[in-house]
């Protein structure tokens, strides 16, 4: 008799996972191998940081896990989606319904306000916000008495709040955060950290972010740690100190 192996439960499925990845830029002599073979989950409601020498194929994994690029093989897992197998319509679907994004720049629209550029996702994916949520994340994330400002008349701090709440707005499944504290001073930079360490304990949310400053990949439950298109490390409940020391061992092995 054959015996039925019962498939993973949803909830122990990663939210995002990578399954031999590879990406290759260009042909011939000048290809480059910006992912050779990544194999990494990632849990829900689990905050994670991707930290790497510069050139190590962090942003590349992102895009390629965002539906924002094409990896050459392997798969590149939304849920069961796998995104390398969709077309430029799903794809922009999938990013518009499925996926929140914070930039290092901010990418807010100029002529829109505070609360029009949060509510902007749900109204291109023809949604209803759900008010809650909306007053939840205005509140915590301090932009009360902000919403009917456009960008140019908030800091840069708070321009990162409101595209940290326009991420959330959604309640997608899965944030990808690429440097959302670059262009911030250290004091924003760590509320926006705080925030996003809270939305996934108290929202479940599933946050997976990019960064080069040890400090931000502190907040994180996780570090996976990338080196030439490779996974080379995966650190638990990461420390400044962990991680610094981390980021040396690969320095030196390099
Ligand atoms: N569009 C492209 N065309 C050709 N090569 C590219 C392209 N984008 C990235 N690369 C190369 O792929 C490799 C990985 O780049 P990627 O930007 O993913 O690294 P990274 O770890 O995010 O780097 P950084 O920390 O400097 O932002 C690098 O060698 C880079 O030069």
């Amino acid at each position: 008799m054959q015996t039925q192996i019962p498939a993973p439960p949803q909830e122990r499925m990663a939210a995002v996972a990578a399954v031999d990845l590879v990406k290759v830029y260009g042909s011939g002599d000048t290809a480059v191998r910006a992912l050779d073979g990544v194999t990494v989950g990632f849990d829900r409601a689990q905050f994670t940081a991707i930290m790497g020498p510069s050139g190590s194929g962090k942003s590349t994994l992102m895009h390629c896990l965002a539906g924002l690029d094409t990896a050459t093989s392997g798969q590149a897992l939304l849920g069961g989606t796998d995104l390398t197998r969709q077309s430029d319509r799903v794809l922009t679907k999938v990013r518009r319904e499925r996926i929140g994004f914070v930039f290092q720049s901010f990418n807010l629209l100029p002529q829109l306000t505070a609360e029009q550029n949060i509510l902007l996702p749900l109204e291109l994916a023809g949604r209803k916000a759900d008010r809650h949520l909306f007053g939840h994340l205005v509140e915590s994330l301090g932009l009360t008495s902000r919403l009917s400002h456009r960008p140019s008349e908030l800091s840069g701090g708070q321009q990162q709040r409101v595209a940290v709440a326009r991420a959330l707005a959604s309640r997608p499944e899965v944030v990808f955060a690429d440097e959302p504290t670059g262009n911030l001073d250290s004091r924003s930079g760590a509320e926006v950290l705080l925030f996003l360490r809270n939305s996934v304990r108290e929202l479940g949310q599933t946050v997976v972010m990019v960064t080069h400053d040890p400090g931000a990949a502190a907040y994180a439950d996780r570090v996976v740690l990338l080196a030439d298109g490779r996974v080379a490390g995966d650190l638990d409940q990461p420390s400044l100190a962990s991680v610094a020391e981390a980021l040396q061992a690969l320095a030196v092995n390099r």
